[in-house]
């Protein structure tokens, strides 16, 4: 290297040095803290949740507030998440489940929201992924909700309809599908397999693109990815960390049909969410089937100023046209108008369920 950059450079690079070790000392200082604050919790209450999801955003929050630059707000999240994700770590060990195998969208979601100082409990579906928090085999489950391109996830709705589990938090994630072989090409290659969200996601690339390759749904994309890493008449829709995870080369990266694909994941658990300041509720309801009822049901919302931010139905299987709504409403389920709109809301219902308040996103 130019002896006269090294000059100029070398001060700055001892002040990273300092710098860094100053950062270290800090950062296991508040390590320490955060293990006091555990002892505590667990002197007090050794069954209680060491996650406290509504104390994490708002650290976060504040930092954002404070920041100055010329770090981004998105990179002070990402920086804090890792950091509170450490020490949150050394309260206590958490297990995360979510829809495997390595490689998973679902595992992505996971690790963003929680950090990576988690354990990972990949489950093949998402039925298995609520039965293993509620079953205590995991502190947190991560499941998709709802997809820009394709809508609900109609199965995770149908499971929180009967879980006794509540929504503690949410966390959305760009969704970049790839087409995956292990040649790199689709030379010799019959079938495309993918979750059906996925499949669907992909249509018009699929058409346009590969018309001849059959397309199969499967449980994951991940999974997927596993069969053509077996299998070389295979082709995965899948994500390039699923490439990494399974071996497999890329024929075509970012095939979805709408290049902002997002999809909005929900943390699942048994955690008392308290309010955070930006918070939002989600409640399943049921009306009886006559002209009026769904505009009355939701009158006490607007007549308490509490605004819906999401509207969805899924058949109530009665075969009378009957359904249950999935409603979103900004504010936390203790905060005086929503206690008040519920309330008045709770009785126009023949069905009513909060299935709990987090922070927004
Ligand atoms: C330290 C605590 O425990 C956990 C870790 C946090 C952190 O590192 O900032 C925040 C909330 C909890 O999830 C706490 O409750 O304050």
């Amino acid at each position: 290297m130019d002896k006269e950059l090294q000059v100029k450079l070398l001060p700055l690079r001892n002040r990273i040095d300092s710098l860094d070790s100053q950062i270290l000392e800090l950062i296991n200082e508040r390590a320490r803290t955060a293990q006091a604050v555990g002892d505590i919790k667990h002197a007090h209450n050794e069954q209680g949740p060491v996650f406290r999801p509504e104390r994490e955003a708002q650290v976060i929050r504040a930092l954002q507030g404070q920041n100055k630059g010329p770090i981004s707000e998105e990179s002070v999240e990402a920086i804090w998440s890792q950091i509170i994700s450490v020490c949150r770590g050394l309260e206590q060990e958490i297990r995360v489940a979510y829809l495997g195998p390595a490689g998973s969208f679902s595992e992505q979601a996971a690790f963003e929201f929680m950090g990576s100082a988690i354990v990972g409990v990949p489950c093949p579906n998402f039925d298995e992924v609520f039965r293993t928090v509620e079953a205590g085999g995991a502190n947190i489950g991560i499941v998709p909700v709802e997809n820009s391109t394709e809508g609900a996830v109609n199965r995770t709705l149908d499971l929180l309809l009967h879980s006794p589990l509540s929504i503690i938090g949410e966390h959305s994630i760009l969704i970049r599908h790839c087409l995956l072989t292990q040649s790199g090409t689709t030379e010799g290659v019959t079938r495309v397999l993918a979750h059906p969200q996925a499949l669907a996601q992909c249509q018009h690339w699929l058409g346009m693109n590969q018309p001849a390759l059959n397309r199969e749904p499967v449980a994951s994309n991940a999974e997927a990815a596993r069969i053509a890493a077996s299998d070389p008449g295979v082709a995965a829709i899948a994500s390039d960390i699923a490439a990494r995870a399974w071996g497999l080369s890329i024929v075509a990266e970012g095939i979805q049909d709408d290049p902002l694909n997002r999809t909005r994941f929900l943390a699942i658990g048994q955690i008392d969410t308290l309010p955070s300041g930006r918070d939002k509720t989600s409640l399943i309801l049921a009306v009886p089937n006559e002209a009026g009822a769904v505009y009355k049901m939701l009158a006490p919302l607007s007549e308490n100023g509490v605004s819906m931010s999401r509207f969805e139905s899924r058949p109530a299987r009665t075969g009378q046209w009957e359904y249950y709504f999935y409603v979103d409403i900004e504010g936390h389920q203790h905060d005086p108008a929503v206690v008040t709109a519920l309330e008045q809301l709770q009785h126009r219902c023949a069905y009513f369920k909060v299935l709990g308040s987090y922070p927004r996103q």
